[in-house]
C-alpha cells in the first residue's frame, strides 16, 4: 500500500482521485511504475499522466538524494494550459515553475554544447537559412530486392552526386551524375548528435536572443525525416535546460505545444486531436486558437509529450484512414519570461501581466514530398490534400527564400503551413534550418532528384542573387514586379499588386517553374514528354500544350476549392447562427401571439419578415453550395482528363 506522504503526493499534485486506485501499490511498485502502466490505474488524460509522471520522477529522485522516505511535493508541478485565443501568453502568470535539477544545484551551470560553448549572449548569429542535406543508410531488405545505392556523398566539399542510370537509343546503359552542393552535405554514417550540433543546436543560443527558429525536414516518405527530427527537440530542450539554469535565465520558461496540419485542417496534438482554428488578429498575427501548450521544467517532461504527439497523430491517422506522411506535424517551444512584480508588489483584484514570448522554435516534419503529386489520384480527397501539400511545400519554399532575400514582403499566406509559421519568417531574428532527407536506393532516384532540386531552389537566391531575378531585384520587392511588368511589355501596369495577388503571383511563377523543369507532378520519367514538354515519346506537341493547360486549369480549380471549401463552411456557419437568432424571434412572436389583447396584423407582418430572412438564407447558402458543386464536377472531369493524357 502506498504511504501516506505518496498518498499526501498524489493528493498535492491534483490527483486525489486516484489515491484509491494506488492502495493496493507499494511505495516500490508506485517508484517503477511506467507510463504504459498508468491507465490499468485509470489515469489515461494526458495532464493527469504527465502529473503522475512528475510526481513518481520527483519522489524517486528525493529518494535517491536523501536516504529518508519520499517526501509529498511541496507544490505540484505546473501544467500550464493555454486554452486561450492568444498562444503565445501564459494564462496564468502566477503558475510556479519547478526550475530543472541543474538550476537548483549549480548557479554557474555548463554552457550547452549546442553554442559552440558560447554563452547566449555572445557569439555570432547563425546565417538566415542553412539547407543541409542527410543520406539515410540504404537498409538490408533493399539491397535483398536488388536496390543499389546510387548516392556519394563528398563531405569535403559538401556534395551530395547522384548517379542515375539512363538508357541510351540503342538500349546500352550509362550513368549521367547530377551534383549539388549545399551548406552541409551528410553522409549515412553522421549520428543524430552531429545533425543537432550543425543545424538546431546554433540556433538555440538565438533564443535567448529573442530569436525566432524554425527546422524543416523535407523528404519523400521514408527518406529518414522522422528519425532525424524526433531526437532534435528532445536535444535541444536538453540546451536550453541548461541555459535556464544560468542566474540570468532563471525568470524564463518552456512551454510547448504541438500541432498536425492534414489538408488544410489543423489539430491539437496534445489534446486529443482536437480541430483548431486559425485566425488572424487585428496586428495581422496569425494565432491558432485554443491550441494547448504545456509548461515543462524538464527533458523527460518534453520526451513525455513528444510520446504523446506521436501516439495522437498514428491513432488520428488511423481514423482518418490515412497515414502520417500526409501531414505535417509542428513542435513548438515558446521561451516565456514572467513579468516583473511592480515595485509594491500587485494591488488587490490586479492581474499579473502576461509572461512575454521571449523566443520560438519550430520543429517541422513536413509530409512526404512526393504526395503533393498525388493531384491526379482517383480518390477526390487524395488530391486535394496532394494540392494542399503541393500549396505549402512551394509557399514553404518561397518563404524561406524570401527571407534569405530581406524580401519585405513574405508570400506566408501561401498556404496554412506558412501562415502558422509567420512568426518563424518574420524580423531580423528569424532563422531557418531545412533539412533535405534523401534515401540511397536506385529506385528512388526520381524523388531524390526532386528532393535535391527543391533543396537548392531554397538557396539557389544565396547563391547566386544578382542573377536570379530581373534587373538584379528579388522577389517581392516593388522593383521586381515594376521589372516583371516591364518584361511582360508595354501598356502592362508596373504598380505593385496588392499583396494578396503577390503572393499569388508568387506561388503561380513557382508553379510554372517547377512544371517546365518536370519535377511537378513528378509523373515517371519514360512520361515526361507528355506533360512536360521535355521531348521524348507520347503525346505530340498539341497534346503537351493542352496536357499543360488543363494541368494549369486544374491547379487554379484545387486552389479556389481549397479555399472555397473553407468560406462555404463558415458562410454555412454564420448562416446557422442567423438561423437561431431567426428562431429565437420566432419564439418570442409566438409568445406575444398568445398574450391577451394581441395584435394579429403584427404577428403576421412580423412573420412574414421572419421568413423572408429565413428564404433569403436559404437562397443563398443553395447558390454557394451549388457554385461549390460545379467546381468539383469541374476538378473530376478535369483530373480524369488530365490522367487520361498523361497515362
Ligand atoms: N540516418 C539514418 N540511420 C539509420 N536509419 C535510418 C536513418 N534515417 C532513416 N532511417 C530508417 O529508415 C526508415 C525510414 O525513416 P523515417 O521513418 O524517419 O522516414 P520518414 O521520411 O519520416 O517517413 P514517413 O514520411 O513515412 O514518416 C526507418 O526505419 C528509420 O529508422
Amino acid at each position: 500500500m502506498v504511504s501516506s506522504s505518496v498518498a499526501r503526493g498524489l493528493e498535492d499534485a491534483g490527483l486525489k482521485r486516484f489515491v484509491p486506485a494506488f492502495s493496493g501499490v507499494s511505495d516500490q511498485a508506485f517508484l517503477g511504475l511506467m507510463m504504459s502502466d498508468y491507465a490499468s490505474y485509470g489515469v489515461v488524460e494526458l495532464e493527469d499522466k504527465q502529473r503522475l509522471f512528475r510526481l513518481i520522477k520527483s519522489i524517486a529522485a528525493s529518494v535517491k538524494s536523501s536516504d529518508a522516505p519520499a517526501p509529498a511535493l511541496e507544490k505540484p508541478n505546473a501544467l500550464i494550459d493555454l486554452d486561450e485565443n492568444d498562444g503565445d501568453l501564459l494564462a496564468d502568470a502566477g503558475v510556479n515553475f519547478q526550475l530543472s535539477p541543474l538550476a537548483n544545484q549549480n548557479p554557474k551551470a555548463p554552457v550547452p554544447s549546442g553554442g559552440g560553448g558560447v554563452p547566449p549572449s555572445e557569439g555570432e548569429d547563425p546565417p538566415k537559412i542553412r539547407v543541409v542535406v542527410r543520406k539515410r543508410p540504404i537498409s538490408k531488405k533493399e539491397r535483398e530486392r536488388g536496390d543499389d545505392d546510387v548516392v556519394d556523398v563528398l563531405a569535403k566539399n559538401n556534395t551530395v552526386v547522384v548517379n542515375e542510370e539512363k538508357v541510351k537509343v540503342d538500349l546500352t546503359k550509362y550513368l549521367e551524375k547530377h551534383a549539388f552542393k549545399f551548406d552541409e552535405s551528410l553522409d549515412e554514417n553522421v549520428s543524430n548528435e552531429a545533425v543537432y550540433q550543425l543545424t538546431v543546436g546554433p540556433l538555440v543560443r538565438t533564443l535567448f536572443r529573442n530569436g525566432r527558429a524554425s527546422c524543416f525536414a523535407y523528404g519523400q516518405t521514408g527518406s529518414g525525416k522522422t528519425y532525424t527530427m524526433s531526437p532534435l527537440p528532445i536535444r535541444a530542450s536538453a540546451d536550453i535546460f541548461t541555459f535556464m539554469a544560468q542566474q540570468q535565465y532563471r525568470d524564463i520558461s518552456l512551454c510547448v505545444s504541438c500541432f498536425e496540419i492534414y489538408g488544410n485542417k489543423v489539430f491539437d496534438l496534445l489534446n486529443a486531436r482536437k480541430k483548431l482554428n486559425i485566425l488572424e488578429d487585428g496586428k495581422k498575427k496569425v494565432v491558432v486558437v485554443g491550441l494547448k501548450e504545456f509548461g515543462v521544467d524538464d527533458v523527460d517532461g518534453v520526451k513525455a509529450l513528444i510520446e504523446e504527439s506521436a501516439k495522437n497523430r498514428s491513432t488520428g491517422s488511423t481514423a482518418a484512414n490515412a497515414d502520417s506522411s500526409r501531414s505535417h506535424s509542428i513542435m513548438q517551444f515558446a521561451l516565456k519570461r514572467a513579468a516583473p512584480a511592480p515595485a509594491g508588489g500587485f494591488r488587490r483584484g490586479e492581474d499579473a501581466p502576461e509572461p512575454r514570448v521571449v523566443g520560438k522554435i519550430s520543429f517541422i516534419d513536413l509530409a512526404g514530398s512526393e504526395r503533393g503529386a498525388d493531384t491526379f489520384d482517383n480518390n477526390r480527397q487524395t488530391r486535394l490534400e496532394g494540392a494542399e501539400i503541393n500549396k505549402s511545400l512551394l509557399a514553404l519554399k518561397e518563404c524561406i527564400r524570401a527571407l534569405d532575400s530581406d524580401a519585405r514582403h513574405v508570400p506566408f499566406r501561401g498556404s496554412k503551413l506558412t501562415a502558422v509559421l509567420r512568426d518563424s519568417f518574420v524580423g531580423d531574428q528569424a532563422r531557418t534550418v531545412m533539412i533535405a532527407n534523401i534515401s540511397p536506393c536506385s529506385s528512388s532516384v526520381e524523388h531524390t532528384l526532386n528532393t535535391l532540386r527543391y533543396a537548392d531552389r531554397v538557396k539557389e537566391l544565396r547563391k547566386d542573387k544578382a542573377d536570379r531575378t530581373p534587373g538584379g531585384v528579388t522577389p517581392g520587392d516593388d522593383a521586381y514586379y515594376a521589372a516583371v511588368a516591364r518584361a511582360a511589355g508595354p501598356g502592362q501596369a508596373a504598380a505593385p499588386a496588392p499583396e494578396r495577388e503577390r503572393e499569388r503571383a508568387d506561388l503561380q511563377r513557382e508553379r510554372d517553374r517547377e512544371r517546365a523543369s518536370d519535377r511537378y507532378p513528378s509523373p515517371p520519367r519514360q512520361q515526361a514528354g507528355a506533360f512536360a514538354g521535355g521531348g521524348g515519346g507520347g503525346a505530340g506537341a498539341d497534346g503537351e500544350g493542352s496536357a499543360a493547360a488543363l494541368a494549369e486549369r486544374h491547379d487554379e480549380l484545387m486552389d479556389s476549392i481549397l479555399l472555397e471549401e473553407e468560406n462555404l463552411v463558415a458562410f454555412h456557419r454564420a448562416k446557422l447562427e442567423e438561423d437561431m437568432e431567426t428562431m429565437r424571434q420566432e419564439m418570442a412572436l409566438l409568445q406575444e401571439v398568445d398574450k391577451p389583447g394581441s395584435e394579429i396584423d403584427h404577428y403576421v407582418e412580423q412573420m412574414s419578415a421572419l421568413l423572408n430572412i429565413k428564404r433569403q438564407g436559404i437562397q443563398e447558402l443553395q447558390a454557394k453550395l451549388d457554385t461549390f458543386k460545379a467546381k468539383l464536377r469541374e476538378e473530376e472531369a478535369l483530373s480524369r482528363t488530365v490522367h487520361k493524357i498523361r497515362t
